[in-house]
């Protein structure tokens, strides 16, 4: 059944979300790497907009990123990249690492910038707190399918405890993508890249940003999408 939200744009259902994924790698023949590339800088961008280095309490515009293990988590570790570029200071959190060529360079890239990487998960939300002024949770996106598996089901209790905001890309993780989850994350952004997803009608946040500015017209036409113009050469929109 189609639905749309204040702003009239549609929300896919997580089949149309993997269709129209689909359709834009075999039929438009794009590449994974670089819809990632695109999805990631929106993320960032977006992040900027809301959350600019000079908001931060802390004495370093600190961000934790915590990347899953599918491409979610390949957003998390481009975003991870262009928040270093616009002068973040990011820490990247990876414990399931894909042996793909694809995430293999991105996790390089971060490591000759510079970007640590977690070997553990702090074990308690308020030291997430004190040493940090945002949470990047690029843990599940449109693929996440029923209970939540480990190690990510207590990073995601521990998450929940947090107090600083935290921004969610594509879909806040453990939500089901359609229905969400009361009693899951409750992040304060949420970046819905494409098309949001069913579950963003459930978002009750500050910040809700349609990023991924690459779904040719045609596909927008096919799917209905009926995407609110992005301003000028902006990668990112605020929804109402
Ligand atoms: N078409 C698009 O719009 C694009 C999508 N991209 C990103 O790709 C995401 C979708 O990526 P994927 O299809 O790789 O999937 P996800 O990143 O959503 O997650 C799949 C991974 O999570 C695991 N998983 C699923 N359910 C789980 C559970 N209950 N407990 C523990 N692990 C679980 C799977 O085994 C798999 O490793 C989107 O949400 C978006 O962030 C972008 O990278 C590029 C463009
Ligand atoms: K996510």
């Amino acid at each position: 059944m189609a639905s749309s939200g204040r702003s009239g744009v549609k929300h896919l259902s997580q089949e149309e979300a993997q269709a129209i994924d689909q359709e834009l790698f075999t039929e438009y023949k794009f590449s994974v790497d670089q819809l990632m590339e695109l999805a990631g800088l929106s993320c960032a961008t977006a992040i900027a907009k809301a959350y600019p280095p000079s908001s931060f309490t802390k004495s370093e515009p600190t961000v934790l990123i915590i990347c899953g293990p599918g491409n979610n988590g390949g957003d998390g570790l481009v975003c991870a990249r262009h928040l270093k570029m616009f002068g973040y200071e990011p820490t990247i959190y990876y414990p399931k690492r894909p042996s793909k060529a694809l995430f293999e360079g991105l996790t390089t890239q971060c490591q000759k910038m510079d970007i640590p990487f977690l070997s553990e998960f702090p074990s308690e939300a308020m030291l997430i707190d004190e040493l940090y002024g945002l949470v990047v949770d690029a843990i599940f996106g449109f693929s996440f399918k029923g209970a939540v598996r480990e190690p990510f089901g207590s990073i995601l209790r521990t998450l929940e405890q947090v107090t600083i905001p935290i921004a969610s890309i594509d879909i806040p993780s453990g939500w089901d993508v359609e229905k969400g989850n009361p009693d899951s994350l409750q992040p304060d952004m949420l970046i819905s890249l494409t098309a949001p997803k069913k579950a963003a009608q459930h978002f009750t946040g500050r910040y809700h940003f349609l990023g991924g500015r690459f779904v040719p017209m045609a596909l927008q036409k096919k799917y209905s999408l009926n995407l609110p113009p992005y301003p000028e050469t902006d990668c990112v929109l605020l929804l109402p």
